[in-house]
């Protein structure tokens, strides 16, 4: 076996590993950077880019069933399965090709492939090959689906958001596990675009909503256009014929067996740490295994070895694998002197249609974090006059602000523009906006702001009017 030493040993290559590595060189340190699998990124491959591809030629399709509402009639819409497909690959494929030609920018020698596993706190063993001694390193080892051995044992077409990408032609029908952003994205999407599909939700909840109100308009939303059996799982899945036999089972113990071509499990990642050998690092780990560390600076304990991306399992989304990746590699150059780096406000959106959106702290975190000292404003989309000019005026939108300081503290929304929307919110939260601030903004008209701005101005009553302990939070728990 070979030895190689370094000062930092970047583990996985994918966007949090790439800007770990980059932000360790302009520090000034020997890197290396080791991938086990292939280059690319699981953004570029089998995540945010590909899924936004099929969601486009989705809306597509949808636009021309939605036209006639508006006296336009394209005539009959035909889906060709094949050519979504094969624009869905060719485009990933292209971008995957920027990713890869990005890493193979870099030196050679700086790369390594190969499963990278810790023997003790300063040693990596690459798979049978080489052994790496380094002073500091990054995991930036990412996550991976989970598909419960249960399932999996019903065969091949048991699959995970992995295999979706891959398909040269569109299934009849597929039975999507889990109403989480994976699930609704790419449940519905596939709905567009004729497949017959169903999303099995054990709980209540849409993707990363937490607050109540929304989640209601949510699951009315959804189900005006999508088979969503919300408090129904999954309890056994058998290969049948071609495909599948699924049995759900409802909160009144109803079961029922419908036939499937795939299931599509959606029902989470898991964050890549089990297979790292921690246990020769000595650091403390949470009960999911991943090492305890510090959100301003990636630093695992005291230790030179931090942690970025979806491996922490904090924000698992591509800008914060990005974020987080340079704050790690920036921080093992200069260990053990290291210094918090810029963490953004919370952001999420998911591509649905209507779109889901959350910015700064949600209503489940605010719901602990200021309990009894918040206020809520809201507003629905079904009058907003710019949303029903475009037959989108469905969906709804809740503020919070905290009482005395008027600060702006957060929103969720399920609703038309919900990607520009979000970011406006986000940036108000992280420059510190008072609502009152946020109202003397300029509005246009006729927009879809303009029901932001008539949240902000409920939010702005109640917190002039509301006691400040009249929002006692009985449901800040909604079902999983
Ligand atoms: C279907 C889907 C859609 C998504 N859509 C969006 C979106 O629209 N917007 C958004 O912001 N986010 C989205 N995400 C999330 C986003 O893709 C991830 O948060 C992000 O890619 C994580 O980057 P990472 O660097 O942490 O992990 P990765 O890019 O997965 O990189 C980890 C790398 O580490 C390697 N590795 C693992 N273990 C080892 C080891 N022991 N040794 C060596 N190498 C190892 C892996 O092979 C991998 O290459 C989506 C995800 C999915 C699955
Ligand atoms: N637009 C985006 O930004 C985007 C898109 C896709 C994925 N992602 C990222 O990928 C992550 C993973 O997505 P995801 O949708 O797989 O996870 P998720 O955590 O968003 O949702 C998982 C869903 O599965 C349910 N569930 C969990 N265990 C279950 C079980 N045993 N049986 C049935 N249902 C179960 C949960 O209640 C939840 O509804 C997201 O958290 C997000 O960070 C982001």
């Amino acid at each position: 076996m070979k030895t190689i030493r370094t000062e930092v040993a970047v583990i996985g290559a994918g966007t949090s590993g790439m800007t770990g590595y980059r932000a360790a060189k302009a520090g000034g340190k020997q890197t290396l950077m080791i991938e086990a699998n292939v280059y690319g990124t699981t953004c570029a491959r089998v995540g945010c880019m590909p899924s936004k591809l099929l969601i486009s030629a989705a809306d597509a399709a949808h636009a021309m069933l939605a036209a006639p509402a508006f006296g336009v009639h394209p005539g009959d819409v035909r889906v060709d399965s094949k050519a979504v497909m094969a624009r869905v690959r060719s485009e990933r494929d292209r971008f995957v090709g920027f990713v890869v030609a990005g890493v193979e920018a870099s030196p050679a020698e700086d790369r390594i492939l190969g499963h990278a596993r810790f023997v003790g706190p300063n040693q990596l063993q690459i798979d049978e090959h080489t052994l790496i001694e380094a002073e500091r390193f990054v995991i930036a080892t990412g996550s991976s689906p989970i598909v419960p051995d249960e399932w999996q044992q019903a065969g091949p077409r048991v699959i995970s958001s992995d295999h979706v990408f891959d398909w040269e032609d569109l299934p009849e029908s597929v039975a999507v596990a889990g109403t989480g952003v994976i699930g609704l994205e790419l449940g519905q999407a596939l709905h567009r675009l004729g497949v017959r599909v169903t999303v099995f939700g054990r709980g209540g909840s849409v993707a990363q909503l937490s607050d109540p109100d929304v989640l209601d308009v949510a699951r009315s939303v959804m189900l005006e256009e999508l088979d969503v059996r919300f408090k129904t799982r999954l309890v056994k899945v058998e290969a049948h014929g071609d495909g599948l036999a699924v049995t759900s089972e409802d909160t009144n113990g109803d079961q029922q067996v419908e036939h499937f071509s795939y299931l599509l499990s959606a029902i989470g990642r898991r964050p890549n740490v089990h297979k790292l050998g921690l246990e020769h690092t000595g650091l403390a780990r949470d009960h999911h295994g991943i090492p305890l560390y510090d959100k301003q600076t990636m630093q695992c304990g005291t230790s030179a070895i931090f942690i970025a991306g979806d491996a922490n399992d904090e924000r698992p989304l591509l800008p914060e694998a990005a974020d987080q990746g340079r704050i790690a590699g920036d921080n093992a150059a200069r260990w053990p002197e290291v210094r918090p780096g810029l963490r953004r406000t919370p952001l999420t959106i998911a591509f649905t249609e209507p779109q889901i959106a959350t910015a700064g702290a949600s209503y489940a975190e605010l719901c602990i974090t200021h309990a009894g000292r918040f206020a809520v404003g809201k507003v629905s989309f079904e009058n907003q006059g710019r949303s029903r000019v475009m037959l989108q005026n469905r969906g709804a939108l809740r503020v919070y602000a905290e009482f005395r300081s008027g600060r702006f503290l957060g929103a969720e929304m399920v609703g038309p523009r919900a990607e520009h929307i979000g970011h406006l919110l986000a940036w108000a939260v992280q420059a510190r906006l008072t609502v009152e601030a946020m109202l003397d903004m300029p509005f246009y008209h006729p927009v879809v702001e303009e029901g932001v701005r008539t949240a902000l101005r409920d939010l702005a009553h109640h917190l002039a009017n509301e006691p400040a302990h009249d929002h006692p939070c009985v449901d800040c728990t909604p079902a999983p």
